[in-house]
């Protein structure tokens, strides 16, 4: 199964989809620079919603960790995603306080190449639960909006990624990789046929007007379930 995370849910939001078995994941944005801002407190309110099979993780960038164990514990989350330059030591202060810790890595742009990634990977890998591969910000954006910007990176290096694990799997066992940057239900296809993720975080591709679309997560859901079926019937 490919695990579906839908990333940014804000108060009003329909929390219906977290019924759903595929939608594994559902993310809430603590960053208060970032248009999907949501405190810890209101995020405790619409956990209430969120069905008991999915799970609730909270995007962080560089807080310290003490004020991360504060908001996680009130916000009663399960998982805490590190979005910005969080060292080994702020992921292993997070996972002793009992929270799984996912490492958000930007994608190799030109100067930055699979070596290099593998190398993250690796050095991460006893200290998290997952890593998750995003494009990097555009130009021009808020230093602590290191996501969420619907910025797709080049799928291809994918395959890089692909060979990484392929080698590793003798060595150090490597984290889930999540796939996020740019997907939608009308390119996640495309995604799919370049590399199959443990998962794939969703935000701008399920938003219409700027807020989640029960529609496109419903289409998001059925675009990934369409290339599954297809895969496995040949
Ligand atoms: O969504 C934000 O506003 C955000 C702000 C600061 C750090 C991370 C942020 N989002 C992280 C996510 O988990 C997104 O789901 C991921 O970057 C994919 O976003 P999108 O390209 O919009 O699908």
């Amino acid at each position: 199964m490919i695990h579906i995370k839908i990333c940014g849910l804000q108060p009003g939001d329909d929390l219906s989809f977290t019924r759903y078995r595929e939608i594994t994941h559902v993310g809430f944005i603590l960053v208060p620079a970032s248009r999907r801002y949501v405190g810890p407190a209101e995020i405790a309110v619409m956990a209430r919603e969120v069905d008991a099979s999915c799970k609730k993780v909270g995007v962080y960038v560089n807080d310290a960790p003490a004020t991360v164990i504060d908001s996680a514990k009130m916000a009663g989350l399960d998982v805490v995603q590190l979005h910005g330059n969080e060292d080994l030591q702020s992921c292993r202060q997070l996972k002793r306080a009992g929270f799984q810790v996912w490492k958000a890595l930007s994608m190799p742009v030109a100067k930055y190449g699979a070596e290099t990634l593998g190398a993250q990977m690796v050095e991460y890998a006893p200290f998290v639960d997952a890593v998750l591969l995003d494009a990097a910000p555009p130009k021009g954006a808020q230093t602590s909006v290191t996501g969420g910007h619907g910025v797709q990176f080049d799928w291809a290096r994918l395959r890089a990624v692909e060979d990484l694990l392929q080698k590793q799997s003798g060595g150090v066992p490597l984290p889930p990789v999540w796939v996020a940057g740019g997907i939608r239900p009308d390119n996640v296809s495309s995604l799919l046929q370049e590399f199959t993720p443990y998962g794939i975080d969703v935000s701008s591709g399920v938003e219409v007007n700027q807020r989640k679309s029960i529609h496109q997560i419903e289409a998001m859901r059925e675009a990934v379930k369409r290339h599954v079926d297809r895969a496995t019937t040949g």
